[in-house]
């Protein structure tokens, strides 16, 4: 019989794989990703396309769904009593749990909007998140500094044809699928494994010029097919949605690449490593996938800023491997 995200959660508490905190956190996070589906699907109609006129800390032009989902996040999770802080993308600093509330024992980052440049378009976009312990004290944005290693959990939601909760303990990756009718989300797939080898890769082409040579060595190599020295041809996807790039890779393997390049010094990689690169390189190191920055494993890093970014390559262990040995 099919179990429910409640269920499953309910089981790995009995099994003492998580605490009761963490088990009311992830319930709320499932709850509030069902407001978020239902503000994305309606769109239009809801009033929640286009710009929302301000910038986050990152300068980048915030979407009203940016604004909206932050806020939907934050109100879903500070009075879970779970949380000591959280820190959001769309934050410039973090948000300890204010005093109105219990406080708890893990903090969560989150992209609350992933994939930004999709919504106008109607096309997949998702909610990442990465929950670690919290530090005894005061909460400030040194408190979320630890290596992705140490997360205890992590996740996201794809909004999409079907709306798909994906989530790792630390003990395998799990899918659960929204059932729009009663609202549950349902366990549809468990114990993710991401093939060795693969024929497929994500990057964002546009940017070639701009990549460092151990990348372009590689693309080249990719784009060189059965006439070159990997000896079989790829295929190529960029949906521009990290969520459903690793979304695709858990169910089919890949390699996903956000690569540095020199287009702004200040922005090396795009992607942000607290809250899209740690949380989805657990996901992929728990279904047998690998992920580092090209010199080393992602989950190692020893993060230096709270919305620092880092260059992103992760998928089937065989081509992550050969992409990071070019670097060396
Ligand atoms: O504009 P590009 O180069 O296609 O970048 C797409 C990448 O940017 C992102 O949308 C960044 O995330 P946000 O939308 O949360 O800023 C990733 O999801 C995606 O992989
Ligand atoms: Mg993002
Ligand atoms: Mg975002």
């Amino acid at each position: 019989m099919a179990i429910n995200l409640q269920q499953f959660l309910a089981k790995q508490l009995s099994d003492g794989v998580i605490d009761q905190q963490l088990c009311d956190l992830l319930n709320a996070v499932a709850d509030l990703s069902k407001e978020i589906n239902d503000k994305v699907t309606h769109g239009a109609l809801a009033g929640v396309l286009g710009f929302a006129g301000t910038d986050n800390v990152q300068g980048e032009h915030q979407k009203k769904l940016d604004v909206i989902t932050n806020e939907i996040f934050v109100e879903g999770v500070e009075w879970t009593g779970a949380l000591a802080g959280m820190a959001s993308e769309e934050m410039d600093h973090c948000l300890p749990t204010p005093a109105a509330y219990k406080r708890g024992k893990y903090l969560i980052m989150f992209d609350p909007l992933d994939g930004s440049s999709n919504i106008d378009i109607n096309a997949p976009i998702g909610t990442i998140f990465s929950i670690t312990k919290a530090p005894e004290g005061k909460i400030a944005d040194e408190s979320f500094l630890t290596p992705g290693r140490k997360q205890i959990a992590a996740g996201y939601v794809m909004y999409s044809p079907q709306t798909i909760l994906t989530l790792t303990v630390g003990n395998g990756v799990f899918m659960f699928t929204l059932n729009l009718g009663t609202g549950e989300y349902i366990l549809t797939k468990e114990n993710i494994r991401i093939p060795v080898q693969t024929q497929e890769f994500a990057i964002n082409m546009s940017n070639m010029r701009h990549w460092e040579a151990p990348v372009q060595k590689y693309v080249q190599e990719l784009l060189a097919g059965d006439t070159g020295p990997l000896g079989k041809n790829f295929n190529m996807r960029w949906v521009a949605a990290m969520v459903a790039e690793v979304h695709r890779v858990l169910c089919r393997g890949g390699i996903f690449m956000y690569p540095r390049d020199n287009r702004d010094p200040s922005k090396p990689g795009k992607l942000r490593l607290m809250y899209e690169a740690n949380p989805m390189s657990f996901l992929i190191e728990q279904a047998g996938g690998k992920a580092t920055n090209g010199y080393q494993n992602i989950l190692d890093l020893q993060p230096e800023k709270l919305h620092q970014r880092v260059a992103v390559f992760l998928g089937s262990a065989e081509e992550v491997e050969r992409v990071t040995s070019y670097h060396e």
